[in-house]
């Protein structure tokens, strides 16, 4: 680490939606980190008079690191396709919103950075330019070239991880294999360890079909798959419980002393701690050679240019990745 000064890369995401409006308003913030948003300075100068809000921008290919002064935005400036209307999708523009993505990724593996900070982006809109997109904790498992990662979102309340992520659900079950589970536990016990200071992480694990199978006979899957996994890596001194039904696995009682909700697919998680954090929560990445975390909500299209989009996520997200960078120098 060349730097005791956490020097961060915020992508400011869909250029429709609400990421620059977020960025902005994280900018009015003294913040003790070196933060550098990757946009249009053209748009962030008109989303900026839409809101009504006035900052300095600051705009250069390479900054010097210095803590984030109030009213004050530094730019890594890229250039839009095409102008941006406000809250309307424009595929033309997908290619700006993924060299945005791959730009931040790469100084972080260029350690430029010491973390990726991420505002949403659209998957639908980067899909209808031909560009097959699921999401940026699979692109940017790609562009490290890490075979697996993990999805986890984080409040003060509560941690749920995926073990699938953004597939249909038609396709969930078929990816629960024997392998990916394993790999999916060892990389949360792992990170739990090494970047969240837990020595034996407790990990709860839900099964995927109701009452987590009921002995079989309403699905296979905890009998084939997720028990023999969970038995086999107890054995390696790992604390899992489970599987256990979902529909109970997230009262009060069965997350005592429970470090991670691990859940099988996205909408089995993610509702509960959404219904009770949505706003708050910050998702991280998990099995990266770099540390990336990000907001806990989609790119909002009606409220952007608004001044409606709060930013408590991505300034969570922001903390969070200091938090991580610090546990590391
Ligand atoms: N990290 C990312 O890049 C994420 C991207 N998305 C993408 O966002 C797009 C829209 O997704 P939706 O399901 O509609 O979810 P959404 O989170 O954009 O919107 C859901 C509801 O929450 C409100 N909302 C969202 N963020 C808010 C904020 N910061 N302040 C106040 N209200 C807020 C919206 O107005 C809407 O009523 C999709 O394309 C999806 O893929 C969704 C989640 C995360
Ligand atoms: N629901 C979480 C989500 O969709 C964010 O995914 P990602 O773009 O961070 O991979």
């Amino acid at each position: 680490m060349s730097s005791q000064l956490p020097r961060i890369a915020l992508t400011t995401g869909e250029p429709a939606g609400i990421g620059i409006d977020i960025s902005l308003a994280l900018a009015q913030l003294s913040l003790p980190a070196h933060i550098v948003a990757f946009t249009d300075p053209q748009l962030a100068n008109e989303r900026a008079q839409q809101l009504g809000m006035t900052l300095r921008f600051d705009v250069q290919e390479r900054h010097q690191s210095s803590p984030q002064q109030a009213g004050v935005l530094k730019i890594k400036p890229l250039s839009l396709a095409v102008p941006c209307q406000t809250g309307v999708l424009d595929p033309r523009n997908a290619h700006y919103v993924l060299t945005m993505l791959q730009q931040a990724c790469q100084g972080c593996m260029e350690n430029q950075f010491d973390a990726l900070v991420t505002a949403p982006v659209h998957k639908g809109v980067i899909n209808k330019a031909g560009i097959p997109f699921s999401g940026h904790t699979e692109f940017f498992a790609e562009q490290t070239g890490t075979a697996e990662v993990v999805m986890m979102l984080r409040s003060t309340h509560l941690a749920v991880a995926l073990v699938t992520t953004h597939l249909p659900l038609t396709q969930v079950s078929a990816a629960i294999t024997q392998e990916k589970l394993t790999n999916v536990i060892q990389i949360l016990h792992k990170d739990l360890q090494t970047r969240f200071g837990r020595k034996t992480p407790h990990i709860l694990v839900c099964g995927l079909n109701p009452h987590a199978g009921e002995g079989g006979y309403l699905g296979q899957e905890e009998i084939t798959t997720i028990i023999p996994v969970l038995e086999m890596l107890r054995k390696q001194g790992m604390q899992l419980t489970g599987p256990v039904p979902a529909d109970t696995a997230f009262t009060e009682q069965m997350l005592q002393s429970v470090d991670v909700v691990l859940t099988m697919y996205h909408d089995q998680g993610l509702p509960v701690l959404k219904q009770q954090s949505f706003g708050d929560a910050v998702n991280i990445t998990l099995g990266l050679p770099i540390i990336r975390t990000s907001v806990d909500h989609g790119t909002a299209l009606t409220l952007a240019g608004t001044g409606k989009a709060q930013a408590d996520s991505l300034l969570s997200a922001v903390k969070m990745a200091i938090k991580m960078i610090n546990a590391q120098y």
